[in-house]
């Protein structure tokens, strides 16, 4: 399985790409913005954290999070933001982690991760095998948040300014969808990306990274345990006998006693707290003795 990182700038349309790549497609696709929802959930560390940091003023009456509120006063202040930031990330990764590993599990091939702030933060650049960004211009960012959150074009602007300009992340991507266009343009291009991902062979690269990973994981715990156990143990390991008590020790000589011939036999076991002690008693005594 490999992932791919789909990013953008604040209303270049990376919901719309997501939206085509999932529902036209198939795709898995986990969207940063929902998860970023749950973790501030009332109740939950996140809505705490928030609550202890910027107060009940960013809280609705229902002690559900105002964000329009808390979306102006972070907006803002890149200060505040680095603080809401540091609160909901680690969540946010967290939360991610956990769908990514459950669909490894599934066998998915690929899965689109859609991270408005995956150049901004970086942290799971290193992750991604291909990053994708929806491109348009600045003014149409602005024309469409306007449009679609009925903001002010100041609000929009001040929003935008909040993230690192889309040219950069165009420099940073490994492939770009042009979204300045009509939709049906757009829906092309992603088309073609996914016939791109589809094709790919990474996933066995990544199966077969993840398999030699595991199984020298597992070699070098096995080697590391018989070097820390007595050569006693390891030899009698090795001998496929594994002893748990005296009776089975007892039985499988009277066992060999018999199968030798033996019409009579004589025991004498010693007590002892050292198992192992026993053991050696009973095995220097050649069988014979003990018809
Ligand atoms: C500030 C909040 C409450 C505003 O909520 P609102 O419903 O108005 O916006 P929504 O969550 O739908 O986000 C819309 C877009 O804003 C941009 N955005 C959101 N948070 C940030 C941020 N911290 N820095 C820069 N841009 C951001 C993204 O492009 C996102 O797609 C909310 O965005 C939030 O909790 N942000 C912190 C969590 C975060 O970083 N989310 C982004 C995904 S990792
Ligand atoms: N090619 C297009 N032409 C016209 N409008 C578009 C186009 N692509 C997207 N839009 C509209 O622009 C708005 C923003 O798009 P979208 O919600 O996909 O952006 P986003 O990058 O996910 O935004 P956010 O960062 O806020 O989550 C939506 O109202 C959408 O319908």
């Amino acid at each position: 399985m490999f992932l791919v990182g789909l990013t953008g700038g604040i209303a270049s349309g990376k919901s719309t790409v997501a939206r085509i790549l999932k529902e036209d497609l198939g795709c898995v696709v986990i969207d940063a913005d929902v998860i970023a929802r749950e973790v501030v959930q009332p109740g939950t560390n996140g809505w705490k954290k928030i609550r202890q940091h910027f107060g009940s003023d960013v809280f609705l009456p229902n002690g559900e999070l105002n964000r329009e509120k808390l979306g102006q006063v972070i907006f803002s202040d890149a200060e505040k933001r680095k603080v809401l930031n540091s609160i909901t990330h680690p969540e946010i990764y967290k939360a991610i982690a956990w769908k990514v590993v459950k669909n490894f599990l599934l066998g998915q091939h690929f899965i689109i991760l859609d991270l408005p702030l995956l150049f901004e933060s970086k942290k799971m650049v290193p992750f991604m095998s291909y990053t994708v960004v929806v491109n348009c211009s600045e003014e149409q960012q602005v024309q469409r948040l306007m449009a679609r959150n009925q903001y002010s074009k100041e609000a929009a602007e001040i929003r935008i300014q909040a993230q690192m300009p889309l040219s950069e992340k165009c420099g940073l991507c490994t492939r770009i969808i042009d979204n300045s266009k009509d939709m049906k343009t757009t829906y092309l291009q992603t088309v073609q990306l996914h016939k791109e991902l589809s094709k790919s062979l990474l996933y066995w690269k990544v199966r077969m990274l993840i398999a030699l990973c595991a199984g020298s994981v597992i070699g070098l715990t096995i080697y590391r345990l018989l070097h820390e156990l007595p050569k006693e143990t390891v030899r009698l390991l090795g001998s496929s006998q594994v002893i748990t008590s005296v009776f089975s020790v007892v039985k499988e000589l009277i066992e060999n006693s018999l199968d030798a011939g033996a019409t009579s036999l004589e025991l004498r076991l010693e007590t002892s707290a050292d198992f192992c002690k026993i053991l050696e008693i009973i095995k220097a005594n050649p069988i014979s003795n003990l018809n």
